[in-house]
């Protein structure tokens, strides 16, 4: 069987192939040309020494139009309108299990691979072995059905074993390489490209809930809700936590931890992985989060509201809030909205 694998460059993907040939898979490698400001170059340098290291052909696809228009813009306009972007939740469904598939055809290859820590039984995905690595919170949005046609060789291995196959396959020098940035296309912060699109530092007040005004902050797009730090203000009472953000008035509200508990998270571009309209579940609304029980309940074949039966902290607007059934993933969408 012809698999398509994507390789990046990194560690991760290359040992992923080479467990793919050890189980005896024809391997092709796919490296995406995603963002225009990446250095492809150097990534293909080392696909190239990674690829005659472990022995397969690699083909180049050029899919930064795509990228920009689903992704990249995407972000930014998130950021502009005080939303807190999810790119790579939103890459996986657009681009490296979305466009992707469409590659599978072209290169004669029967399935798809990637190096992403998470596991696949054909019907649903669970997570990873390794609790720490985890990409299932990035992959809700995924069609169902390619799952059948995609193999995720690194879901039972932690990241150390992986590394450690790697040096002894003699990939010493990838399995030391520094990890990955959260956001591939960010090298320095995500403010520095912002200021490629509009004006992220432009200052603005801190009010509280009732409006009043208690200080100043450097910028909206500087602030997640739930953050504590970053902004001044005039006295110093107890901590607060950014409980809004008024992108339109370039306000930051402020209130207190309780502020931020909410009950009720309204989600939008829903993907299920179960055939329910109605149904229980643990779920985060942010990577990091824990996963609190919940009641999931679709209002529209998209739109969905979540009750969470123990509050949820820092709901932000744009990032994903994803259903479990212990391990198994059961779909995810997009924040909309929340109430207490
Ligand atoms: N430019 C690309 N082209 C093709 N596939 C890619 C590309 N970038 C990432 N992938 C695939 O997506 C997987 C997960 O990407 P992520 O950015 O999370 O990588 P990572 O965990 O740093 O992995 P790696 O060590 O392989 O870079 C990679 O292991 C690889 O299979």
């Amino acid at each position: 069987m012809r698999v398509l694998m994507g390789v990046s460059g990194g560690v991760d993907s290359a040992v992923a192939t080479y467990l793919l040939k050890q189980k005896g898979y024809e391997v092709i490698g796919i490296y995406l040309k995603m963002h225009r400001g990446v250095n492809h170059k150097e990534n293909l340098e080392k696909i190239e020494k990674i690829s005659k290291k472990i022995g397969f052909e690699y083909v180049v696809e050029d899919v930064e139009e795509e990228f920009q228009k689903e992704v990249y813009e995407y972000f930014v306009k998130s950021y502009e309108v005080g939303a807190t972007p999810n790119p790579c939740a939103m890459c996986n469904r657009k681009i490296k299990f979305g466009i992707f598939m469409n590659f599978l055809e072209k290169y004669n290859c029967q399935k798809a691979a990637t190096g992403h820590y998470v596991r696949n039984d054909g019907e649903f995905l669970y997570e990873a072995k390794d609790k720490n690595k985890d990409q299932s919170y990035f992959l809700f949005g995924i069609k169902k059905e390619i799952l059948p046609k995609v193999i995720f060789p690194l879901g039972d291995y932690t990241k150390d074993e992986i590394k450690e196959i790697a040096k002894k396959i003699g990939l010493d020098e990838f399995a030391n390489q520094k990890e990955s940035q959260d956001i591939c296309f960010i090298d320095t912060n995500y403010i520095e490209v912002l200021k490629n699109h509009f004006n992220p530092q432009k200052k603005g007040i801190v009010v509280d809930k009732s409006g009043k005004k208690i200080g100043y902050h450097k910028g909206y797009a500087f602030y997640t809700i739930g953050q504590r730090k970053g902004f001044n203000l005039f006295k110093a009472h107890k901590p607060h936590y950014v409980i809004g953000i008024d992108a339109k008035a370039n306000k930051l509200i402020v209130g207190e931890k309780k502020d931020l508990e909410k009950r009720t998270v309204f989600l939008k571009g829903v993907n299920l992985f179960i055939d329910k309209n109605e149904f229980a579940a643990l779920s985060k609304v942010r990577y990091r989060a824990p996963k609190l029980p919940s009641v999931v309940k679709m209002e529209s074949k998209t739109k969905a509201v979540v009750k969470f039966l123990e509050p949820a902290v820092g709901v932000a607007k744009g990032q994903a809030c994803v259903f479990y059934d212990g391990e198994k993933l059961l779909g995810g969408g997009w924040i909309r909205g929340a109430k207490k």
